[in-house]
């Protein structure tokens, strides 16, 4: 396929290089931009399909300072740097671009770049298109049922967390001419579990005699507006709802926009903890829903003529919906509910999705749980784990193998990928595949066909790849070890598991369903419970190990002491392991420095190794030596 190329490089001679590249691959290259400016006009006025971005330009310019207008005009976008400076690829990330190359660029790199992009973005296309429809689909069911309102009120949030995602939510009828208001919201509890919130009860979390008046309406602005951190830092000095909601739910950005339904207008706003949750593709979504959203919103009027004069509180779960847990994935804190949105919206679409996390945060529940939720869930799901094969093994591992085509090879073997055919690959610990495997593997991903080792017939294969890693797959690229191209066809839709330290409040879930899990295990014990005590320990320890270490522990416990209730006294792993009480006052830096250095002294100051701190706290030695010298630990400390 052809491409229409704009090319933002200072250096001319580059940029020239660059434009031969492509014009001799038969793509066209509509401009070269030298400044940010430039660039702007030029996307405007030639509308590329791609857009190769120098990141460091003249004058201290930078360009992924245009990510954000590129991404708002729907140009995809690749970087191109001289740089590998962790620093500045951090901030490339963050933005999001198609693709990264490294200066010099050849020209196979370049045209594999492009290829990789286009098939990235066809294959959101395909994401984004598939939601639309489901949505689609979700909102004609309730216009076109018979439902109560109140089922209606409880399966519409669950909708709207495909079209934007949020941890609060609520709808206003306005009345033009009068000051009567109509509203509802919904506080996320759960995976599809949410909490209706009438208004007075948002009143009476004020406190006594006040109301939530708005002081100025939010604009009713029907393309919509985006709060997130300076923009809802001024929004809650202003206005008392959103206020309200940082202080009580920790709310920090806000989406909002309006629909007309003639007479009345509905005014939508989405809220979330995250910062910068919102971002300008995040407007477009409701925008496509808006003929859907408008008769749901009619329909809701119309349903609900009590609404004006219920003066009733109101706070209610809604009823559950059918939509559980993944199989065995527990938890309700705001970071694992968004890791389940992800595995539910990539489920059941063809795409790569690589799974990033520490060591134990249930990379390989998530892998199965979009196996069981896709559509290939009666198919085989099958693991590959790259670290503990050796690397003689992993090619006949993954691509099978003829007789006799190395001494052992006493019969014609199948591969892992034959084996999965029809169903999924889960590539465990990717990041420890070598590299001459990592360029084998990359032709079967593109091109969906192996041949045997030792053999000559190629064998075609319909398997989705997943992968996992522990590792810090951009460092890797950095230094060489892992290909650049491997990592953006396997990073189509990336997706991190939180560590335990970050979502605390699951613990006391997760310690009851292995309390019982282990009890049963171990031959139908009676179920021990945790004294508050005992609970307050296990949410103030840090979970370097994560779940896994959590798992071990609370088997260990109900091994050991054989009571109904464990106490304090009862995990004196965990008291030895404590930081200190001051951790509360201290900075994020000094907890990562003390964090850091109780691992080292547990490893008696041994970073790498299968034994090393950098082992236990799921990092590189590289990374975890770099951290060191940054928090200026020093050897004696240890
Ligand atoms: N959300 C969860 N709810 C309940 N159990 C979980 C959850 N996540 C993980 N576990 C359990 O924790 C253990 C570790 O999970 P898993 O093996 O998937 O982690 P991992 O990230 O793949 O680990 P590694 O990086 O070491 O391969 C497993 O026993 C798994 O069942």
């Amino acid at each position: 396929m052809k491409e229409h190329v704009l090319i933002v490089e200072d250096e001319y001679i580059l940029a020239n290089d660059l434009r031969l590249l492509l014009e001799q691959a038969g793509h066209k290259v509509c401009a070269i931009a030298d400044t940010l400016e430039d660039a702007r006009e030029a996307v405007l006025k030639y509308r590329p399909s791609w857009v190769l971005l120098d990141i460091l330009l003249q004058d201290n310019a930078m360009g992924t300072d245009l990510a954000r207008f590129l991404t708002e005009q729907g140009v995809g976008f690749i970087y191109i740097s001289a740089s590998t400076d962790q620093h500045i690829l951090e901030i490339a990330k963050q933005t999001q671009p198609d693709g990264f190359l490294v200066k010099p660029v050849r020209e196979r790199d370049l045209l594999m770049m492009l290829d990789i992009a286009r098939s990235k973005h066809i294959q959101h296309q395909e994401i984004a298109s598939q939601r639309k429809l489901s949505v689609h689909n979700q909102l004609q069911q309730l216009v076109d049922g018979d439902l109560p309102l109140e089922q209606i009120l409880a399966r519409m949030p669950g909708i709207f967390q495909s079209l934007v995602p949020f941890d609060f939510m609520c709808y206003e009828f306005l009345y033009p001419g009068t000051h009567l208001t109509k509203s509802k919201s919904f506080l996320r509890i759960g995976f599809h579990e949410y909490q209706l919130i009438g208004k007075e009860e948002l009143n009476s979390m004020l406190g006594k005699g006040r109301s939530l008046q708005r002081q100025s309406m939010l604009p009713r602005n029907v393309a919509g507006d985006i709060y997130n951190h300076a923009a809802f830092s001024h929004l809650i000095e202003r206005e008392g709802l959103e206020r309200l909601l940082h202080q009580r739910f920790g709310i920090n950005s806000c989406l909002q926009f309006c629909l007309s339904l003639g007479k009345i207008n509905v005014q939508l706003a989405f809220y979330h903890k995250q910062p910068d949750m919102y971002k300008p593709m995040h407007l477009s979504l409701p925008a496509d829903a808006q003929k859907d959203l408008t008769a749901l919103f009619n329909k809701i009027q119309l349903a609900d003529s009590s609404f004006a004069v219920c003066t009733k509180k109101q706070v209610a779960p809604l009823p559950k919906p059918a939509q559980q847990h993944p199989e065995g994935m527990l938890g309700n804190s705001p970071a694992f509910l968004r890791v389940l949105d992800d595995i539910e919206t990539v489920a059941n679409t063809p795409v790569s999705v690589l799974i990033l996390g520490e060591s134990g945060t249930g990379k390989e529940l998530a892998a199965r749980s979009i196996h069981q939720l896709s559509s290939r869930q009666h198919q085989p799901f099958v693991v590959v784990n790259c670290a503990t094969l050796p690397a003689e093994l992993i090619e006949s591992e993954l691509f099978g193998h003829e007789k006799g085509a190395f001494t052992g090879a006493i019969d014609k073997r199948m591969g892992k990928f034959e084996l999965a055919n029809g169903g999924t690959l889960f590539l465990d610990e990717i990041g420890e595949m070598p590299l001459p495997l990592q360029a084998k593997l990359l032709r079967v991903l593109q091109e969906r066909e192996l041949e045997h080792v030792g053999g000559n017939k190629v064998v075609k294969v319909d398997v989705r790849v997943l992968a996992a890693t522990n590792k810090h797959l951009e460092e890797e690229v950095a230094e060489g070890r892992f290909r650049l191209d491997l990592f953006f066809r396997l990073n189509v839709f990336p997706m991190t598991l939180p560590p335990l330290r970050d979502r605390k409040e699951d613990i006391p879930i997760l310690c009851k369903a292995f309390l019982e899990q282990s009890a049963a295990r171990l031959g139908s014990l009676p179920v021990p419970v945790l004294s508050a005590e005992a609970l307050c320990i296990l949410q103030a320890y840090e979970w370097p190990g994560n779940i896994r270490e959590l798992e071990n522990l609370i088997e260990r416990i109900v091994i050991r002491c054989r009571k109904p209730v464990v106490g304090k006294a009862d995990l004196p792993e965990l008291k030895n392991k404590m930081l200190p009480d001051t951790a509360a006052d201290q900075t994020l830096s000094q907890k990562e420095a003390a964090h850091i250095i109780a691992v080292l002294r547990k490893c008696n100051g041994r970073v790498s190794g299968p034994r090393g701190a950098a082992a236990i706290l799921g990092l590189h030695p590289s990374t975890l030596s770099s951290r060191i010298k940054k928090l200026g630990i020093k050897k004696k400390i240890m």
